[in-house]
């Protein structure tokens, strides 16, 4: 755990004392701004909303909290039928969601066979991969062009401005062009840049001697990760970069998964990128349309919160463990999201209505 009594007082926040759930084994963490836990991973996680988050102590955790978040695979029929006479927009976080998590995050590649799956779906839905890693970094990985890319926990988003692009085989492809052929792209911390530059910098040279300590450029935001630091070192590379973002109050720390992200503090997230996206394709206000979004990471919660708020969609989270979350539905882990995936590429395939929800956009 990274985050210390004595730094979560420091943020101005407190952790109260853990109490026993009704149920057995699972431990609630109340917490007044924050609420924290650690998964079996050793992950920590905190939140900005206050809630309860249960610690996994048993599988029969998991299998209640499943009653609460069932399977998308299991509820798959009726989530489209559901969705019959309307059209789904799909949004995909990329760690933990189409690449398993792994130690060194150069490395985190997807596979073929989830590639093509997220290929199949794009071709039939508008699909957008919203990730906190850089746009370029994560399109890199992803290698896919008819697809859209958020980057940044959505800071950089290169939006469909000409999302119409009938192929020769009557299929849609998408494509971020403007009138001059150029992409269009959204960059709301754009005047961040230079400070960021700097803080980078500040960090790498900081935390250069904490074996394993990892800083990554990911253009609006920076991730330092600690998966493979030791844990005794936990508490000086934290105070390390504790000591940076104090000196930078236009930014702020938030906790991924193994990773402390430095971010500006604008009101833009993840949920922000959703309604920006399905703002450029012209079908915000529409209750025709179902925002499905399927993410495993505290920031992908802001995007299940905006798809709660519509009403109307698809939040499924992704976790192999009980927690606290705005999603309905869930996957356990990838190899689950390629599941769900394949098959609802299969469906709207099979489906007798064929209507493209390209057509509506005409
Ligand atoms: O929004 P995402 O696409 O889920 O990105 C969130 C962070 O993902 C990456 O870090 C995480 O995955 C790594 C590879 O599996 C793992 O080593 C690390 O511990 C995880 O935190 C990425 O490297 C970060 O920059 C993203 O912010």
């Amino acid at each position: 755990m990274i985050i210390s009594n004595l730094n979560l007082q420091a943020m101005g926040l407190q952790r109260s004392s853990s109490s026993t759930n009704k149920q057995k084994n699972i431990k609630v963490y109340s917490i007044t701004n924050v609420a924290e836990k650690e998964d079996k991973d050793g992950d920590c996680l905190f939140t900005s909303i206050t809630s309860n988050l249960y610690d996994q102590t048993s599988d029969s955790t998991y299998t209640s909290w499943r009653v609460e978040h069932p399977s998308a695979l299991g509820s798959f029929d009726r989530m489209m039928k559901a969705a019959k006479g309307k059209r789904i927009v799909v949004f995909l976080d990329y760690d933990g969601t189409l690449s398993p998590i792994v130690d060194d995050p150069d490395r985190a590649f997807m596979s073929d066979e989830m590639r093509g799956a997220v290929r199949e779906v794009a071709k039939y839905f508008p699909t957008a991969i919203v990730s906190g890693r850089g746009r370029d970094k994560v399109k890199e990985f992803v290698k896919l062009s008819n697809v859209y890319y958020a980057g940044s926990h959505g800071m950089d988003i290169m939006a469909p401005a000409r999302p119409l692009v009938k192929s020769s085989d009557g299929k849609y492809q998408t494509k971020s062009l403007d009138k001059k052929g150029s992409e269009v792209i959204f960059q709301p911390a754009k005047m961040f840049l230079p400070t960021i530059k700097e803080i980078l910098k500040e960090l790498e040279e900081k935390t250069r001697k904490i074996p394993g300590a990892k800083v990554e450029d990911n253009r609006f935001c920076i991730s330092v990760h600690y998966r493979k630091v030791r844990e005794e070192d936990y508490g000086i590379l934290e105070e390390k970069v504790m000591s940076v973002v104090e000196k930078y109050p236009e930014f702020h720390l938030t906790e991924g998964k193994k990773v402390m992200e430095i971010r500006p503090s604008i009101q833009w997230n993840k949920g922000h990128a959703l309604e920006y996206l399905l703002e450029t394709l012209g079908v915000s206000n529409s209750s025709e349309v179902l925002p499905l979004y399927i993410g495993d990471d505290r920031t992908d919660e802001d995007a299940f919160k905006v798809i709660r708020c519509r009403g109307e969609g698809f939040p499924i989270i992704v976790s192999s463990i009980a927690k606290g979350t705005e999603a309905s539905y869930s996957l356990h882990d990838p190899s689950e999201v390629l599941s769900f995936l394949l098959r609802l590429a299969r469906w709207r395939k099979a489906s007798s209505s064929s209507r493209s929800f390209y057509n509506m956009l005409k």
